[in-house]
């Protein structure tokens, strides 16, 4: 039988890696199946004259899923993922990005993310299913 690779984490996460210059260097603090990031984004990430790309919304609330499954020991993959966009993120805007994740079978992690503003308004919204590639070895 074909061996299973493993994940690995080299810092060059398109969404959160330190050392990826190219990258969006998000910071996500997470825990207990939750997982929180505060940012602003700028023009570099627009699609439309001052409107954040919705690709770059999606990656963010992506990530925030992973995060929380990784606060419950898991490193997954996203299999599917839903997106609401219900305002337009504006350029310079500060947004804070949060999610909550819970095991709901022995691979699958459910989890829901949000994209609020600074006035608590949702920008978008996601309902992500990661599947557990493997357990977090605690150092
Ligand atoms: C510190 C650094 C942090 C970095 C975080 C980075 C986060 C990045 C997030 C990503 O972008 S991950 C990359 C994007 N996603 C992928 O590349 C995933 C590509 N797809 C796959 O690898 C496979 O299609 C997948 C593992 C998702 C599913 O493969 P299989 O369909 O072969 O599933 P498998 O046979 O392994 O089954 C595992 C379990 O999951 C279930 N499952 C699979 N897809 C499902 C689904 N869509 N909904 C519900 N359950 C699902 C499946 O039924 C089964 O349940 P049981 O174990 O109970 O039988």
């Amino acid at each position: 039988m074909e061996k299973e690779e493993t994940l690995r984490i080299d810092n060059y996460c398109f969404v959160c890696g330190k050392e990826n210059p190219k990258g969006l260097k998000a910071k996500f603090i997470s825990s207990n199946g939750k997982a929180k990031a505060e940012m602003i984004l700028y023009k570099e990430y627009q699609g439309y004259s001052g409107i954040i790309h919705g690709g770059i919304i999606a990656a963010l609330l992506d990530e925030a899923c992973a995060y929380a499954g990784i606060s419950l020991g898991y490193y997954t993959v996203t299999a599917e993922i839903k997106i609401r966009y219900r305002k337009t993120l504006k350029v310079g805007e500060k947004i804070i990005i949060e999610a909550f994740a819970e095991q709901i079978k022995s691979k699958l992690i459910q989890a829901k993310a949000q994209i609020k503003d600074s006035k608590d308004t949702i920008i978008a919204e996601a309902e992500g299913k990661l599947i557990i590639k493997e357990k977090i070895e605690k150092s």
